[in-house]
């Protein structure tokens, strides 16, 4: 059995003071749940999340993070400095990094291995642009993706690794891909796995779908095969909404 997943990317929203308002929300409505639940507020207000989620079995988790351990890399944070307040799954590769930030899949690489290096679970995000999916290309860029930055992983690393695929014409634009849409390219992904290690370990990897999950939406996409979860970006805001999603996990 797969881990089950919904986790909330809270990309840079909620001040200090309105993160321990949701936070609190949060810890209060989680409903009865097998599922893994987590949320990834900012840097800033990471070490007083991990303290404000001590006794709940919400997860802290990181949005990003640098490959070194330290130096000369202004505004930029480490795995031990993750590590050291209690954090140990970082998202990796999420669209925004690289259309903002440059990230590329060389480098998304070397992230992923530094990440696992220092024990820690990766949420690895990719996904197609809407040009890609237009012009017939989108299931070769997401095997490229993989390939670029996961498949010099050996097989043992795979047990830290859970995938986000993340269409990037689906993100904040009210726009999802249809259950079915989501479904096939999941089907693939696990396929290609498949193809490059085996049928065994393909199977045990987690899969979460992301872009404009919401509550009304999410039953129908969660009951797809192979999308074990979610991760949620607007609607991880709302407490009532983020809830609700979980709920249909
Ligand atoms: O980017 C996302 C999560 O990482 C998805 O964002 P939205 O749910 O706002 O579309």
């Amino acid at each position: 059995m797969r881990n089950k997943i919904v986790a909330g990317n809270w990309k840079m929203n909620k001040d200090r003071e309105e993160t321990e308002v949701l936070l609190a929300e949060l810890a209060a409505k989680l409903p009865d749940t097998t599922a893994e639940v987590m949320v990834a507020p900012t840097f800033v207000n990471l070490q007083e999340a991990v303290r404000l989620l001590e006794n709940s079995t919400i997860q802290v988790i990181a949005q990003n993070m640098h490959y070194a351990d330290n130096g000369a890399f202004t505004g930029e944070i480490s795995a031990p400095m993750l590590n050291s307040i209690g954090i140990d799954t970082v998202i990796l590769g999420h669209s925004e990094r690289r259309a903002y930030f440059g990230e590329t899949d060389e480098l998304l690489a070397k992230k992923v291995a530094a990440a696992l290096e220092k024990n820690m679970r990766v949420i690895f995000c990719f996904g197609e642009e809407l040009e890609d999916r237009k012009s017939g290309k989108h299931f070769e860029l997401v095997e490229s993706q993989l390939r670029n930055a996961l498949f010099n992983l050996e097989a043992d690393d795979w047990n830290r690794i859970v995938l986000a695929y993340e269409p990037v014409w689906a993100i904040g634009t009210g726009e999802t891909a249809s259950p079915e849409q989501a479904q096939e390219m999941h089907a693939f992904i696990r396929k290609v796995i498949t193809d490059k290690y085996n049928g065994e370990l393909a199977e045990k990897i987690s899969i979460l779908y992301g872009g404009s999950v919401k509550p009304g939406n999410a039953k129908e996409i969660f009951s797809k095969p192979d999308v074990d979860g979610g991760l949620i970006g607007g609607a991880s805001l709302v407490a009532d909404d983020f809830m609700a999603i979980v709920e249909a996990i």
